[in-house]
C-alpha cells in the first residue's frame, strides 16, 4: 500500500487520550459523547472518565474495509444528540474526513475531537491532540499484538 506505519500501544493510546481531555475540558460542559464506532469507543471511554462524563451515544458510519476505503455507508444513526448542540463526537482519527463529514452533516452543532488527524481529514475536526502524515497507517493497539522481530543485522540482509 506503499504506507509507513505507526504503532500505538496501550499506554500510549491511554496518554494521547488523556491529553486530548485536558483540551476538551475548558471547552464544556458537555452534554454527551457521541462515538463514531468502533474506533471512537475506547477512545470516547477515556475521555468520558477523564471529563466526568456518563453519558455515551453511538454512531456508526462503515468506511473502511481493512486499509481499503469504500463509500460511507450510515449503519447506526445517533438517537440521543439532537442537533449536536453541546455534545462532543469522539474517533480514534481522522485520515480522508470521509468518516468526520458524515457524522458532522447528522450532528452540525456537536464538537468534533480525535485523537490523531492526518493533514487531509483535518479541517473536519475541531480538536486533536496528534498529526501524522498522510502516508502513515496507524496500528491502534486494539487491531495489534506483541510478535518476535529478527534482529537489526539479519533482517538489513533481507530488504537492505
Ligand atoms: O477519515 P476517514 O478516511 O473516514 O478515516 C477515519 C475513519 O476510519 C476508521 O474507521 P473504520 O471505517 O475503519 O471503522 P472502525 O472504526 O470500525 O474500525 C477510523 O476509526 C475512522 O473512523
Ligand atoms: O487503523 C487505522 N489506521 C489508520 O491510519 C486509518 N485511516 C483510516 N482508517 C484507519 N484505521
Ligand atoms: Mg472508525
Amino acid at each position: 500500500m506503499g504506507h509507513r506505519y505507526y504503532t500505538v500501544t496501550w499506554d500510549q493510546l491511554h496518554r494521547d487520550g488523556r491529553a486530548l481531555a485536558w483540551k476538551l475540558l475548558p471547552l464544556g460542559p458537555w452534554a454527551g459523547i457521541v462515538a463514531i464506532t468502533r474506533g471512537g469507543l475506547i477512545p470516547s471511554a477515556i475521555i468520558a472518565r477523564e471529563l466526568d462524563c456518563r453519558v455515551i451515544e453511538t454512531v456508526s458510519v462503515i468506511t473502511y474495509d481493512e486499509e481499503t476505503r469504500g463509500e460511507p455507508r450510515l449503519s447506526k444513526p445517533p438517537t440521543a444528540a439532537g442537533s449536536g448542540a453541546g455534545w462532543l463526537i469522539v474517533d480514534d482519527l481522522v485520515d480522508t474526513g470521509t468518516t468526520a463529514r458524515v457524522v458532522r452533516a447528522l450532528l452540525p452543532e456537536a464538537h468534533l475531537a480525535t485523537i490523531y488527524a492526518k493533514p487531509a481529514g483535518k479541517p473536519m475536526v475541531d480538536t486533536y491532540v496528534t498529526e501524522v502524515s498522510q502516508d502513515t497507517w496507524i496500528l491502534f493497539p486494539w487491531d495489534t499484538e506483541p510478535q518476535f522481530t529478527p534482529p537489526i543485522a539479519k533482517a538489513r540482509n533481507g530488504d537492505g
